[in-house]
């Protein structure tokens, strides 16, 4: 097969970091490349230099024989490169048709005049694609995450029209907010796209990667560990190639049960919040960890969102540690010790410009706070140090920038933020592992595990059946907004993935 894209002695550096180094890579026409690699391994880096938008400190690339060099993402655009970006690289405020036409705006006006039925029309083209069915005019705010994904695919899918020759596309973790249904509809594009370009495509799932690529790229540190071809390898020789130890043993047992007939943390009866939650009723005793399932628009994430008070509207009671709450604001969940990590919280929840310690101590840095300025400051910074460890966050120092982190880094220390919280006593998890390679997610998990078995309760919303069955104590089910099915004791009677798909469908 012909090679497209080839990449030699690449290196990249940035100030205390060496992000790459002497990189070779090969991809080939109508190949789909996996590139994986633990948080931090470089992988994004690589797409970046490949797509104009960082440019190598070191070393040659080549597209179809020829020395390119990009500039910006423009001039890698103009010779048929696109990226689907980890990081959602939309504006909130244009319509799906404006941020899918940003870099081509003359296209669509003529003598002066802007033409935007023209250029809505062009973007239903793009939409019919990726099988989006929103209007063109829609502002991209009023998206849901996944909805924001597919705009960027088509965004990228444009290029088709622009550009007659081979396409080279390159997917940063399309797959880790899309649901079953929708990773189906991606892979289909991705095969569709195969008969005239080649991709590059970057999951932490390693079934998902083996399922969709031709070889599997591994990177660690920088580096490249291994090439594998489909067929060659397995998820667990992909896990030990790219952690370096095997996967077996990662997420200890519960040792201690919660104990059910203590008086209880938390009490929901009858939870409703207009559209999307209607009468939900459950109890979270003290140390309990309860996950909550359900397909996209089951109400899940709104139960979180109203137990720590940004739903607005909702309706029903909630007693905490047996008096009666009214969550009308997040800070007000803070001051009672309930903390919450929103599923978009790189969005949401990071303090972008300042340090990994500022971003960590934000939030319960007075929990340390005895004792004089001087001392309470060590201690916040010692017990900083602690989760950054413990989490194997990586980063040069805790006074590194956090938005100079991986996406997968930021994800960890935007999360253990509330992890070092001494008076918090609820925890409410959205998607935590989004974003974590298979190593920090176990890491994660037993850590919160640990938490648990000390008397923190908590709720989350897990991304797969597998994070559930092998986290919760109680599992919650919800269909249409109502809880169809509870599952008790998950780590003494674990029920199968086949009866939690039953109750959701
Ligand atoms: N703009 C930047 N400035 C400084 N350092 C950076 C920058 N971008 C990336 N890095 C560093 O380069 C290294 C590789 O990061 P990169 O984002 O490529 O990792 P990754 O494999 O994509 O990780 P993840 O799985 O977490 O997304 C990290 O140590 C990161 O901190």
């Amino acid at each position: 097969m012909t090679t497209l894209l080839s990449l030699q002695n690449v290196s990249k550096r940035f100030p205390g970091v060496v992000a790459l180094a002497e990189i070779d890579l090969k991809l080939r026409e109508h190949e789909v490349l996996g590139l994986i690699g633990q948080n931090g391994s470089g992988k994004s880096t690589l797409m970046k230099i490949i797509g104009g938008l960082h440019q190598p400190s070191a070393g040659e690339m080549r597209l179809r024989g020829s020395l390119v060099r990009f500039g910006s993402p423009l001039e890698a655009a103009r010779a048929g490169i696109g990226l689907v970006h980890q990081e959602q690289s939309l504006i909130g405020n244009l319509t799906v048709a404006e941020n899918l036409f940003i870099d081509k705006p003359t296209d669509f006006s003529r003598f002066g005049f802007y033409r935007r039925s023209r250029m809505n029309d062009a973007a239903r083209i793009q939409l019919d694609k990726v099988e989006l069915d929103v209007a063109p005019d829609t502002p991209v705010d009023q998206l849901t995450f996944a909805q924001r994904q597919m705009v960027e695919l088509a965004k990228v899918l444009s290029l088709e029209e622009l550009v007659e020759s081979h396409l080279v596309v390159l997917f940063d973790e399309p797959t880790s907010v899309l649901t079953p249904t929708e990773i189906q509809a991606l892979f289909w594009q991705v095969r569709r796209l195969k008969t005239r370009s080649s991709v590059v495509f970057i999951s932490h799932r390693m079934d998902e990667v083996l399922a969709i690529s031709d070889r599997v790229y591994v990177l660690s540190d920088g580096r490249n560990v291994a090439e594998r071809a489909k067929g060659e390898t397995d998820p667990d020789e992909l896990y030990e190639l790219m952690v370096g130890r095997q996967r077996a043993g990662s997420v200890l047992p519960r040792n201690n049960p919660p104990d059910k007939s203590a008086p209880k943390r938390l009490e929901v009866r009858d939870l409703t919040v207009p559209g999307k939650v209607a009468d939900v009723t459950f109890d979270v005793a003290s140390g309990e960890i309860v996950g909550l399932i359900g397909v996209q628009g089951s109400g899940a994430e709104a139960v979180c969102r109203a137990i720590f008070g940004v739903e607005e509207s909702y309706g029903g009671e909630i007693d905490y540690e047996g008096r009666p709450v009214r969550m009308s604001c997040p800070s007000g969940a803070v001051g009672l010790g309930i903390g919450y990590v929103p599923a978009e919280r790189k969005m949401e929840a990071m303090m972008k410009g300042m340090s990994v310690c500022e971003n960590m101590a934000v939030t319960f840095g007075s929990d340390y706070g005895y004792g004089g300025l001087l001392l309470s400051k060590r201690r916040e910074r010692q017990e900083v140090a602690n989760w950054v460890e413990r989490l194997k966050i990586k980063t040069p120092s805790l006074d590194h920038r956090i938005d100079q982190l991986s996406g997968g880094n930021q994800q960890k220390a935007v999360l253990s933020k509330w992890l070092l919280g001494r008076s918090l006593r609820l925890l409410v998890l959205d998607h935590p592992t989004r974003g974590l390679d298979p190593g920090a997610r176990a890491d994660l998990f037993n850590a919160i595990r640990q938490l648990a078995e000390d008397g923190l309760s908590i709720v989350f919303v897990g991304d797969t059946l597998d994070e559930m069955v092998t986290l919760s104590d109680t599992i919650l089910v919800l269909r249409d907004g109502k809880v169809s099915q509870r599952f008790e004791d998950v780590q003494v009677r674990r029920p199968s993935e086949e009866d939690i798909v039953r109750a959701m469908v």
